[in-house]
């Protein structure tokens, strides 16, 4: 069966990232995205790059003239020395020393020049990718997991690390060294010189394979490598989950193959250098024997200088030489390349949520939300919210209950504008939520998640992220607003106590408080709260209540509620069943209306009733 291979655009982004074998047109594809992200890094560093060039050829001019200087050594100086003039002698011998430390100084130099220029240019890429990856949506990340992202900015940028810090200068300087020396070849003895460019001809349908057979190696190696970190991180951001389910050994037979295929990747593309690189000598030394040849049998005839074929017998020899830098640099570009596609790719991706352009100024935030004519679906996936209106007034305070993956997050997730509306609108105190610059929607609307994620750092930093120009006694009065306060004083360092370290580490409920402590500093209009399911034991589901109440105040709040007191005190309650809204009232109105909220509620009761 013939495989079909999709036009290029479909391995725009991170489409198609672990194919591998690419068609003529996606290779070029791909290796033109690869092309303009080096150029894009070389530009602001290109000075740098021309004095680099120039340093390194001029190192290499150095060495090629080795050759040159011994040929007149001999022919020219010798013979003067022997009839008792020993000037020219010194003078050689000068002009050897003197390239030597020019050749010596030159490639101190551009060792230094290189170093700082791959530095400069993948500290570049680096925050490049940094920034990008966090500008791109959740729908990105949803899809493409964080192990991914890991491996393009660990595994991928040291491929391309390894190329620019030795690479370039090798490729550079080998190729200098080899075109003077042919140049040195050919002033010695044009015979010669034709004899070693014959050597093309093998070393181009060589080459020719090499890059074939390596990129599919190396481009396969990229994506071993990131399906080994992938699995990496996820074993280990979800050690519990592996823990409790005794993960363990079907984990380690899964990294076991994964690293296997990666160490079979890396031994398939060095087999083929083992191939490369000495049949590239071999050609060589075949050269070397056949400029020896005919040259020799030159000098048998009378026709050539022996000074000059020692001298040819060098130089031959020296063009050659750089092969196994040159081998080497290859095989470093081809890795580099293979982890540029996938680099490029990624930031290729746009973010599918963008902030607007013109941003409208939201002046006096009140809280007002408005779906008007407004459905959803995630991507291309199916409609999971149906066109709706929903009208949440400012200051309401409204629950959302129905079974699992009604679509109660979805819904709340868009006031957050996390993603956005397939079609209709959605605004806020009128204003159309994508027409708020990013800096007002956060302001205005904060969301709580059930996670609660503490970054590292001390509680003090954790509960300032909802206002990063917080003193201290604000942080304290919010951590006391929602009756964090207690616990926090009673940790070893209070405030100051890096959450990451033993007798840091707080509770779900402690760290649902922190989270109720950040959003009642950043002081939201609109307030989204998933509320935590996991059942806390009866002090702190009251504390948390208390807090809940406290963070709520005045402001429109939108809860996903799993708690009877929380929907008890809510003044609206929506139930939402596969995506609609199917009943929407008080409390007080959804229980006399004995519809599914009064079951819910009923069963609520009955379950509270037997926790007593
Ligand atoms: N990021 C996503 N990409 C694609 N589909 C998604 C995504 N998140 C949720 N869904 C789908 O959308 C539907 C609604 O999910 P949602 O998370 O909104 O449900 P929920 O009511 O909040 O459920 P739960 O109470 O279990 O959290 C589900 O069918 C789910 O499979």
């Amino acid at each position: 069966m013939t495989q079909q291979h999709p036009t290029p655009s479909s391995l725009h982004g991170v489409a198609g990232e672990d194919r591998l074998d690419l068609s003529k047109d996606e290779q070029r594809y791909v290796r033109r995205r690869s092309w303009r992200l080096l150029g894009r890094l070389a530009k602001p560093v290109r000075k740098q790059l021309i004095l680099t060039m120039v340093t390194v050829m001029a190192s290499s001019a150095m060495r090629a003239s080795f050759p040159l200087i011994v040929a007149l050594g001999i022919d020219w100086a010798l013979p003067l020395m022997v009839a008792g003039n020993n000037g020219p002698a010194f003078l050689a011998a000068g002009a050897y020393l003197l390239a030597g430390i020019l050749a010596g100084v030159l490639t101190a130099w551009y060792t230094v020049l290189t170093a700082k220029l791959s530095q400069a240019m993948l500290l570049d890429l680096r925050l490049m990718v940094f920034r990008h990856t966090q500008r791109l949506s959740l729908e990105f990340h949803e899809t493409y997991t964080s192990g991914r992202v890991i491996s393009r900015q660990t595994s991928d940028l040291e491929a391309l690390r390894e190329l620019l810090d030795q690479g370039v200068a090798g490729l550079v300087a080998g190729f200098m060294t080899m075109a003077f020396t042919v140049a040195s070849v050919f002033i010695l003895d044009v015979p010669s010189g034709f004899v070693v460019l014959t050597a093309i001809v093998p070393i181009y349908f060589i080459t020719r394979w090499y890059q074939h057979r390596s990129s599919i190696q190396y481009r396969s190696s990229r994506v071993t490598s990131a399906r080994m970190i992938v699995h990496f991180v996820e074993t280990m951001t979800g050690i519990r989950a592996v823990k409790a389910f005794r993960r363990q050994q079907a984990n380690n037979v899964r990294y076991d193959e994964l690293t296997n295929a990666y160490r079979k990747n890396n031994i398939a593309a060095l087999m083929l250098n083992s191939i490369y690189q000495p049949t590239l000598l071999g050609i060589g030394n075949i050269m070397v024997a056949a400029v020896l040849l005919v040259s020799g049998l030159r000098v048998l005839d009378g026709n050539l200088e022996l000074g000059v074929l020692i001298a040819l017998a060098m130089a031959t020899k020296r063009v050659f030489q750089p092969f196994e830098q040159l081998t080497q640099f290859y095989s470093a570009f081809q890795s580099a390349t293979a982890a540029l596609e996938k680099v490029s790719g990624l930031l290729e991706e746009a973010p599918s949520v963008t902030p607007p352009k013109d941003p409208q100024p939201l002046a006096a935030p009140a809280g007002a939300i408005d779906f008007t004519q407004a459905s959803f679906g995630y991507g291309t996936g199916p409609e999971i919210l149906p066109k709706f209106d929903l009208h949440i007034p400012a200051g309401q305070t409204v629950a959302i209950v129905g079974s699992t993956g009604a679509g109660k997050s979805t819904l709340v997730k868009l006031i957050a504008r996390f993603y956005d509306l397939t079609s209709g609108s959605l605004t806020l105190d009128g204003v159309p939520i994508n027409r708020l610059s990013d800096e007002d929607l956060r302001r205005a609307v904060v969301m709580v998640t059930q996670e609660s994620f503490l970054f590292s750092g001390s509680i003090r930093d954790n509960i300032a992220l909802g206002k990063p120009e917080a003193s201290d006694e604000e942080i304290v009065l919010a951590a006391r607003a929602v009756g964090a306060h207690e616990f926090i004083c009673a940790l070893p360092d209070g405030y100051d106590t890096d959450v990451n370290k033993r007798g840091g580490r707080l509770s779900a409920g402690q760290r649902q408080l922190v989270s109720f402590a950040r959003a009642f500093l950043a002081d939201p209009t609109v307030l989204i709260l998933d509320e935590a399911t996991s059942s806390m034991d009866l002090p702190s589901e009251r504390l948390v209540q208390a807090a809940l109440d406290q963070l709520l105040g005045n402001r429109t709040a939108v809860i996903i509620a799993h708690r009877l007191s929380t929907v008890a005190n809510a003044d609206r309650v929506l139930v939402v069943d596969a995506g609609r809204i199917v009943e929407d009232g008080s409390p007080a109105e959804l229980i006399a209306a004995g519809g599914r909220f009064a079951q819910l509620y009923q069963a609520w009761e009955e379950s509270q009733q037997q926790e007593n």
